[in-house]
């Protein structure tokens, strides 16, 4: 891989410390072919967990060109005119899956993740994360601190894409986009809209809010970075008047951005909606009324949500970020995935750091399964058969589920002909690695092995676009 050009070079606001290197690659598509020969892994719409063995992927400008048996090596890197100079061929156990796709996580939350678990959402909000996120409001050079930590730390664990929440401010929220654009990673972006019920220090007037939301998709857009999109974010409708969700609605619908924003997570949470907005039919109607639900549109928890909610959220083409870290960690609930799932919304998976108390998807997989196999303890037995949620159906959720959630499956999410190449590759006996591999194992043993007790230090190399940007 070609590793960057400074940032400098290219007009960025965003000044590194003298010992960063960045990782910006020389433009979007990476410059020279790859060719993966080994195992891959991966989720189609109509299986979670497809294992293609002895498989040849080649990908040019990005994009992935074939995937074939790997006895057709030679022919293929013939007729495609491939130098098998740029072969890379994993090891015996080793294992390539798609990068993780991380719907929902909060950038400046970074700095307090794994405390504050001792409240529930709305005190935890007022208590820890509104003076946190102030703090990276006002002081750049902190802001820059922890991003860049964040950022890092996401990619790491395989992270490839994640959906950002930033602060209400539009310059730190600048910050945080260059520290992404310098280490490669995908992203949607989002400046925090709050115009209302927000502490006296961290808060907008509607006016700067819409003005400010403005500036900040301009200057997104204005760096013609592919991996990178704005993201509209009301925080949530505790935070927001009708009018500035009204308008945000609009901002959205006029540049063809994707929206992001959080619903039904805590039950008291729901009645401080209904309470603030007592012409809503429900805390879905209140987004609905707004127009900010649309086909982009990405909800986080739907902790709460009724039959006739997810209904409507289906209906506008919406989906939901299934946290289960977080549910656990601020004691808001369980949702329900195989309802969801039934009710064909979109769905995917997210760490919400720092309600959630870890950046891994790894950990999010783990979490989701506990909090699926937790729901089954309250089934009682004439209720029928239960519908199990697998590991299998996580691991789909962390990729392709989440990149349908984000729009992005036409991209990303799994090793289709024709998708850009983001992936992780996994090393199940590298040094260090925390669990071990026997004989006995058979392949799908060493995946749930990896997805159960893996972390970081399985994951040898990451892609994004085919760059290595770890
Ligand atoms: N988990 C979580 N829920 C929210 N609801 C409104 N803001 C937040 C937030 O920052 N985290
Ligand atoms: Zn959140």
């Amino acid at each position: 891989m070609n590793p960057s050009k400074p940032c400098a070079e290219k007009k960025i606001h965003y000044q590194h410390p003298k010992d960063f290197e960045c990782r910006r690659m020389n433009g979007p598509r990476a410059k020279t072919d790859l060719i993966v020969q080994g195992c891959f892994v991966h989720s189609t719409p109509n299986e979670s967990l497809v294992v293609n063995e002895d498989m040849v992927m080649g990908v040019r400008g990005g994009r992935i060109l074939f995937m074939e048996p790997k006895d057709k090596l030679d022919a293929l890197l013939c007729s495609f005119e491939m130098d098998k100079e740029n072969l890379m061929t994993l090891e015996k156990n080793q294992f390539i899956i798609p990068g993780f796709v991380d719907s929902h996580a909060h950038a400046p939350q970074y700095t307090f993740m794994g405390t504050g678990g001792d409240l529930p959402l709305i005190p935890w909000l007022q208590t820890y994360t509104y003076p946190t996120e102030t703090l990276l409001n006002t002081d750049d050079s902190f802001a820059r601190d922890v991003y860049e930590k964040c950022v890092n730390r996401t990619l790491r664990n395989g992270s490839t894409t994640v959906s950002y929440y930033a602060t209400i401010s539009a310059d730190a929220t600048r910050i945080l986009t260059d520290v992404i654009e310098c280490q490669g990673q995908r992203a949607f972006i989002g400046k925090v809209n709050m115009d209302t019920n927000s502490p006296d220090d961290y808060v907008e007037t509607l006016e700067e809010s819409v003005k400010e939301t403005h500036r900040f998709v301009e200057d997104i857009l204005a760096r013609k970075n592919p991996l990178l999109t704005p993201c509209i974010t009301p925080r949530f409708a505790g935070s927001c008047t009708h009018e500035l969700m009204e308008d945000l609605g609009k901002i959205a619908r006029g540049h063809s951005l994707p929206i992001q924003t959080h619903i039904s997570e805590n039950r008291d949470e729901v009645k401080m909606i209904a309470d603030m907005f007592p012409q809503a039919k429900n805390y879905t109607d209140v987004y609905d009324r707004a127009g900010v639900l649309g086909d982009k549109t990405i909800l986080a928890h739907g902790v709460y949500l009724s039959d006739e909610e997810l209904q409507v959220i289906g209906e506008r083409g919406s989906g939901i970020s299934h946290c289960p870290n977080s549910n656990f960690t601020l004691k808001s609930g369980i949702l329900d995935v195989r309802k969801v799932m039934n009710a064909g919304i979109k769905l995917g998976l997210g760490t919400d750091f720092a309600g959630g108390h870890s950046p891994s998807m790894l950990d999010a997989i783990r979490r989701g399964v506990t909090a699926a196999n937790t729901l089954t303890f309250s089934q009682r037995s004439d209720q029928g058969q239960l519908e199990l949620v697998t590991y299998k159906d996580l691991f789909r959720l962390a990729t392709l589920g989440s990149a349908e959630l984000m729009g992005i499956s036409d991209q990303i999410g799994n090793f289709e002909v024709g998708k850009q190449l983001d992936a992780l590759v996994i090393d199940p006996e590298v040094d260090q690695s925390p669990f071990d591999v026997f004989s006995t194992d058979s392949r799908e043993d060493i995946i749930q092995k990896f997805l159960f007790v893996g972390d970081d230090r399985n994951i040898v190399k990451v892609f994004v676009n085919a760059n290595q940007v770890v």
